[in-house]
């Protein structure tokens, strides 16, 4: 699996030219990208690439890595964006947010010119939500009125506990989590909008119409998707 994830990552740096202002992911996928772009960087073979991080662990690994990292607000535009994901469903709507980055990693990824998608087969699914539950990023005091909410929509939804932490995970933006389980996602772009018009809810990790390429790692090669 871990094999499966370089060949991806080794894959996604064929897309990256001089001069790009790149959108860094979150997750163990793109964290194998980073590694290797800063390599490119710092042999001096790609010149003037900057990173634009979109969590603090693709911050600090961009650091450590040598890849120059610059914010959301210094630059004008992002020429592509490199991210993993939980689920991919055959017109490549996305969930993301295992590892709790979905908002900033959507606010980066719907400005991006490319949203390069890096993922193993094992992520491919026909529905969304049938492996993996929709993760809610919500303003705390609200958790639990919304995650009476989510009922409506014939689900259940579980408020994220952390590993290293007493209590809930706490997102970068000092949020919570709550991980929802749908019986059956018809229409994944209807309910992205209709999540996020609940009042608290800051984003949801449903991606959908934003993904531009997705390159699947098999144990055949490297397979590339396109909307
Ligand atoms: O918040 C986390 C992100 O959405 C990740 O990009 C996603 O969970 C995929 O991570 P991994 O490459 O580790 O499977």
């Amino acid at each position: 699996m871990e094999e499966l994830k370089r060949s991806v990552a080794r894959e996604a740096l064929k897309f990256i030219e001089d001069d790009m202002i790149v959108g860094l992911g979150t997750g163990s996928t793109t964290a194998y990208f980073i590694e290797y772009l800063g390599k490119l960087i710092m042999e001096e073979e790609l010149e003037d690439v900057y990173g634009v991080p979109t969590s603090y662990q693709a911050r600090l690994l961009a650091l450590e890595n040598g890849v120059p990292v610059v914010g959301l607000d210094e630059v004008d535009a992002i020429d592509i964006a490199i991210d993993g994901a939980d689920e991919v469903d055959p017109h490549l709507n996305l969930i993301k947010g295992r590892g709790a980055a979905l908002a900033m990693e959507k606010i980066i990824e719907y400005r991006a010119g490319t949203f390069l998608v890096l993922v193993d087969e094992s992520k491919l699914v026909e529905r969304l939500g049938q492996k993996m539950p929709v993760p809610i990023e919500v303003i705390p005091a609200a958790w639990r009125a919304i995650a009476e909410e989510i009922e409506v929509f014939n689900a259940t939804a579980e408020l994220r506990m952390a590993s290293k932490k007493d209590g809930p995970v706490v997102t970068d933006n000092g949020n919570f989590i709550l991980d929802a389980r749908f019986h059956r996602i018809d229409d994944p772009l209807d309910l992205e909008i209709e999540l996020n018009n609940i009042p608290g809810v800051v984003e949801n990790g449903i991606f959908a119409d934003i993904a531009d390429i997705v390159l699947v790692g098999t144990k055949g090669g490297v397979k590339r998707l396109e909307r």
